[in-house]
């Protein structure tokens, strides 16, 4: 025991000393890791700072002296020839600039520095003798790592023979074995399914699982790949003079070495690349922490040396962590807009990539399986930049026998209807009571304000949620999508409501409080409205005038979405034909098909459905295009079919000349169709309706159809076989 040290202090730091070895133990040789990177990372920074404090406490067997861990499995061990070291790290960009500035105090402005990504795998080191691979390890504790020659020979990118005159008598190559991003899914998903072992935290104890096999035929199945970032011992050749150098002519060996680094001068270079790649994290196929900078000259890395654990002339800049463990403490289902109802996790709150998560979706039951996870699991929780949190699966290693199995619950959580699927055979469940219940209103009227329905800016999700399920009044002013368009500023000012988000529709949580949060969305302090409800009120009044196929839209129609919604209101410009057309006038329709067809007619017979429509009606809600009512309607009930170029029209503006005058226009051919109209070069609808006997018409025909109708046209179509 260190003497002169406070027994609180040696307490912790034996503490941290034994939860470190562990983790390494976990790590390094289980390649299962119970705790997640950032939080190994802050165990580590904490013993740091202990022992910079107190130096007494520094021994050679501390976590902070040690490279990786001591190795105790099945492999024969292989000492290194020159030793193979970690990286000192930067957790800020502050951290960064002071070691840039004092390396460049040191060794002077002429310093260069290489920029690479931090790849997350593991490092190996390939021996060649005279050009041949003779042996592969680990990296071990530094000076010794395990011998894994036949399984690093299944690797293609390693080569067994280097190329070129000059190859070195003895060269130790260093670099990174990686499974590639998309390889870990698949590579998990498989062992999920035959459960094999539990899945892989991440790609990076992938590869070392992967790597570490006794049996070389395994690994061989798993597509390991390699990138080179340095070397140890080059006896022979041309010895290189920079970190750049020796890696082009290790590229000219035929080694796998990275085109992503570059050779900069200025800091300012230097930061720009961190920057660069810190938003293009994922566009490489392998998954990196961050980017480590190396002075790339040798003379100056000579004079920078190195400390027991690390060399002074290079530095790793970690990102932010992607992945953290937390308890999944529940798993709960919540209802959509169209009632399907999605299992999500409830989980510890965290912050990762900038955030506070406590809920992250599991999509379906069936996902939920999929994953392994149970609740009561500490999880592994990923969030990668602004992507929808994931629980990636369980840390099985941590479970005590209290984890349980999610079921499905049999009723919706929000109204307590029974759930069903809404067809044999569909694989989600939905909540039925699409009219009353709150979290399907919640949605639809969201939906309603959405860019692709009536775009209504100021109704915004919180909006949305205050409108249809305050927590004060009891009373809800909007139950359902009719009431938008009727509210008064009376009823919005008593409005106190809890925060939802958006994605998953569940309550915020305050960081401060631990609790939902609840907000007064509508009044200020004083009871007097905000600024946004006079925006509310005006947008309403523009939502009003948007063009039918909006209306549609906002209708939350199933299977109606821009495209049919358009095509539906060029066709029949007004929401009362189209609730009164038939199935099959539906279906005549370009880009509306049966389930689309089937699915508009079943909407407007539902009683609730007719009174939102009677409502916005009421209030002024556009329920027709222009042209509806204007004019003579001489081409109603006739489908015509373009087909070629025409020298006057553009194919809108034909369109657009059909429609005017209450005709269809349609993209296929058949026996009910009215017309072909054909240009130049008519395709393969001309030949169709030639064969089936539909009247054709060339340009000048089909001015006379405008013109003088479809009676005229017939005299002088044309009309082929049959
Ligand atoms: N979760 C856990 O329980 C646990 C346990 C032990 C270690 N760890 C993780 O491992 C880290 C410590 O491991 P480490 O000692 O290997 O250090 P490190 O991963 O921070 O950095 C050194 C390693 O980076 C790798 N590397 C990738 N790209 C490189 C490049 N371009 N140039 C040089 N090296 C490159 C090499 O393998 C090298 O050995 C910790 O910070 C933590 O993230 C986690
Ligand atoms: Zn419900």
């Amino acid at each position: 025991m260190a003497t002169g040290v406070p027994d609180a202090v040696q307490q912790r730091h034996s503490e941290l000393a034994q939860e470190l070895d562990e983790a390494n133990y976990r790590y390094y040789v289980l390649d299962s890791p119970t705790i997640s990177d950032a939080d190994y990372d802050r165990l580590m920074l904490e013993i740091r700072a202990l022992e910079e404090e107190h130096p007494e406490l520094v021994t050679p067997d501390s976590p902070t002296q040690k490279v990786g861990a001591p190795i105790t499995t099945d492999f024969a061990t292989v000492e290194h020839i020159e030793r193979m070291q970690s990286l000192d790290n930067a957790f800020s960009t502050d951290d960064l600039s002071a070691w840039l500035t004092r390396a460049e105090k040191e060794v002077g402005s002429v310093a260069n520095f290489l920029c690479e990504l931090k790849i997350d795998g593991l490092a190996v080191n390939l021996t060649y003798e005279n050009g041949r691979l003779v042996r592969g390890a680990t990296r071990g504790d530094g000076r010794t790592g395990e011998d894994v020659t036949n399984n690093i020979r299944t690797i293609d990118a390693v080569p067994h023979q280097l190329r070129g005159d000059d190859v070195p008598e003895l060269l130790e190559v260093r670099g990174e074995v990686y499974l590639p991003v998309e390889a870990f899914e698949k590579l998990n998903e498989r062992l999920v399914e035959t459960g094999e072992r539990e899945p892989f935290a991440n790609p990076r104890n992938a590869a070392a699982g992967s790597l570490r096999q006794k049996d070389p035929r395994v690994t061989a199945h798993r597509p390991l790949s390699m990138i080179v970032h340095g070397f140890g011992t080059w006896r022979g050749g041309r010895r290189p003079e920079s970190q750049s150098d020796a890696y082009e002519t290790m590229r000219s060996f035929g080694l796998p070495v990275s085109d992503r680094y570059r050779v900069v001068e200025s800091l300012a270079d230097v930061h720009a690349y961190i920057e660069h790649y810190g938003e293009h994290r994922h566009e490489p196929a392998y998954e990196i922490d961050g980017v480590v900078v190396k002075v790339d000259q040798f003379a100056l890395q000579r004079r920078l040396g190195s400390t027991s654990r690390w060399p002074r002339w290079a530095i790793a800049y970690k990102y932010a962590p992607e992945e953290v463990n937390t308890k999944l403490l529940d798993i709960r289902v919540g209802v959509g807009r169209t009632g399907r109802v999605t299992p999500y996790g409830v989980m510890e709150p965290i912050q990762v990539a900038g955030s506070t998560v406590a809920y992250a979706t599991l999509h379906n039951a069936d996902e939920v399986k999929r994953k392994g996870v149970l609740i009561g699991d500490t999880v592994v929780l990923r969030k990668a930049g602004d992507v929808i949190p994931e629980i990636v699966g369980p840390v099985s290693g941590l479970r005590d026998g209290t984890e349980r199995e999610f079921v499905m619950p049999s009723h919706c959580p929000e109204c307590g209807t029974e759930l069903r699927a809404q067809k044999e055979g569909d694989v989600d469940i939905r909540c039925p009571n699409a009219k009353k219940c709150p979290a399907q209103l919640r949605e639809r009227l969201y939906f309603v304000a959405g860019r692709n329905a009536l775009d209504i800016e100021a109704l915004g999700y919180v909006a949305a949620t205050a409108l249809t399920q305050p927590l004060e009044p009891d009373d809800p002013p909007v139950k359902n999508e009719g009431d938008l368009f009727h509210l008064t500023v009376e009823q919005l000012l008593p409005i106190k409501s809890v925060v939802r988000e958006q994605r998953t529709g569940l309550p915020k949580i305050d960081p401060k409080t631990g609790e939902e949060k609840v907000v007064t969305f509508f009044a200020n302090k004083a009871g007097d409205p905000k600024k946004t409800v006079e925006k509310l009120f005006e947008e309403l009044e523009k939502a009003k005038k948007q063009p039918l196929w909006r209306v549609l839209v906002a209708l939350s129609i199933r299977h109606v979405g821009p495209t049919a919604a358009q095509a539906l209101a060029r066709e029949f410009r007004s929401l009362d034909r189209i609730a009164s057309a038939s199935e099959e006038e539906l279906t005549a329709v370009e880009d509306v098909g049966p389930t689309i067809a089937a699915s508009v007619n079943e909407w407007f017979t539902v009683d609730w459905h007719q009174e939102i429509i009677e409502k916005w009606r009421a209030a002024g809600v556009r329920m027709e295009d222009e042209g509806a009512e204007d004019g003579p309607r001489p081409l109603e009930g006739v489908t015509v079919v373009i087909t070629g170029s025409l020298d006057g029209f553009s194919r809108d503006s034909a369109t657009e000349a059909v429609q005017n005058l209450g005709g269809k226009v349609s993209s296929s051919v058949s026996k009910k169709t009215g017309f072909v109209v054909h240009g130049e070069s008519p395709g393969s609808k001309y030949d169709k309706a030639v064969k089936l006997g539909v009247p054709l018409l060339d340009e000048a025909g089909f001015r006379v159809l405008l013109e003088k109708g479809p009676d005229a046209a017939t005299e002088v179509a044309v009309v082929g076989e049959e």
